[in-house]
């Protein structure tokens, strides 16, 4: 492997996903300014920010449903500023989204199927025939979904089960299992753990970390649990009044006084450090007490 001269340390793979200078105006309202980071693969990244800070707009931006008015999008190396959102989904993005957007009186299963239709290569004539190429596809596409999904999710009790029956934090599973079955490379998750218990919170935790590990899928989310987001992160980019204000490992964005002004309105850095603690159910450990 090239190593950077004299140094002995691999130079850095290109991100898989790198967004550069995205600005996004409403009307006169700025919801992105300038914003620039790169998601490696392979990596949990987060992007987290205080209300408005602009988290959903850059989701929006970065899965098509927004045209930024400046700036781009590169996803694996192609400019995918101008490509449409289902094109995006093929290529290798999916998403969830903050509040859930199942359709509520199908099944489980039928709306994980939803998400793996993004990649059926049958043309309309096959389909409606339901003939060739479009049968063995669909039993290829059970099969993908109910043995590896399903089982992966551990929602195979509920897979007939309509989705409003469920409740809140078995749908955010169900929502998640949709994305996967689009097979992604990237998997965006829009606050994947927004109103759940603590229990569910660590399953959800747990099922992100097993994403990355089982299936190398790169992990990209907005969060608003702090905790969860510093315990996961390999990468945090942190937004305030849509502009990147801080990125790096979750210890150092704790460590910088502009994002404590952010959330605190101090640049008390150790208050942050406490705060984000109990916010994870910790205690902070002596050797960081006087850290600050
Ligand atoms: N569709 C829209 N039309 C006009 N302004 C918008 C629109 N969407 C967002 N904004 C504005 O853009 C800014 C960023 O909003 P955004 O929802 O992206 O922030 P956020 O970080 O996701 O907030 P939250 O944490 O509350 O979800 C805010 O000032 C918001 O009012």
């Amino acid at each position: 492997m090239e190593t950077s001269p004299g140094r002995g340390v691999p130079p850095a793979a290109p991100p898989l996903l790198q967004v550069d200078g995205v600005t996004l105006a409403f009307g006169g309202v700025r919801a992105l300014s300038g914003v620039g980071f790169g998601v490696q693969r392979g990596s949990i990244t987060a992007v987290i920010g205080p209300n408005g800070a602009g988290k959903t707009s850059l989701f929006n931006t970065i899965s098509g449903f927004y045209r930024p008015t400046a700036g781009s999008i590169r996803f694996r190396g192609q400019d995918i500023t101008r490509t449409p959102p289902p094109e995006r989904a093929r290529l290798g993005l999916a998403r969830s989204f903050q509040n859930i957007a199942l359709f509520r009186g199908m099944t489980v299963l039928d709306n994980i199927k939803l998400g793996r239709h993004a990649h059926l290569k049958t043309n309309v004539l096959d389909a409606l025939f339901y003939m060739g190429r479009a049968r063995r596809e669909e039993a290829e596409l059970r099969r993908d979904i109910e043995e590896r999904i399903i089982d992966f999710l551990e929602i195979d009790h509920i897979r007939h089960a309509p989705v409003a029956a469920l409740p809140y934090g078995l749908q955010k599973r169900v929502e998640m299992a949709r994305a996967l079955a689009m097979q992604p490379e990237v998997l965006m998750l829009d606050e994947p753990v927004a109103g759940m218990n603590r229990e569910e919170t660590e399953d959800m935790a747990r099922f992100i970390l097993d994403v990355r590990a089982e299936w190398g899928v790169t992990v990209l989310m907005v969060e608003h649990d702090m905790g969860m987001v510093m315990d996961l992160s390999d990468h945090v980019v942190v937004l305030n009044f849509g502009q990147v204000i801080a990125q790096g490992t979750p210890g150092e964005v704790q460590a910088d006084p502009e994002v404590a002004r952010a959330y605190l309105g101090s640049g008390d850095v150790g208050a942050l450090r406490a705060k984000l603690q109990a916010a994870a159910g910790r205690a902070p450990a002596p050797a960081e007490q006087g850290a600050a």
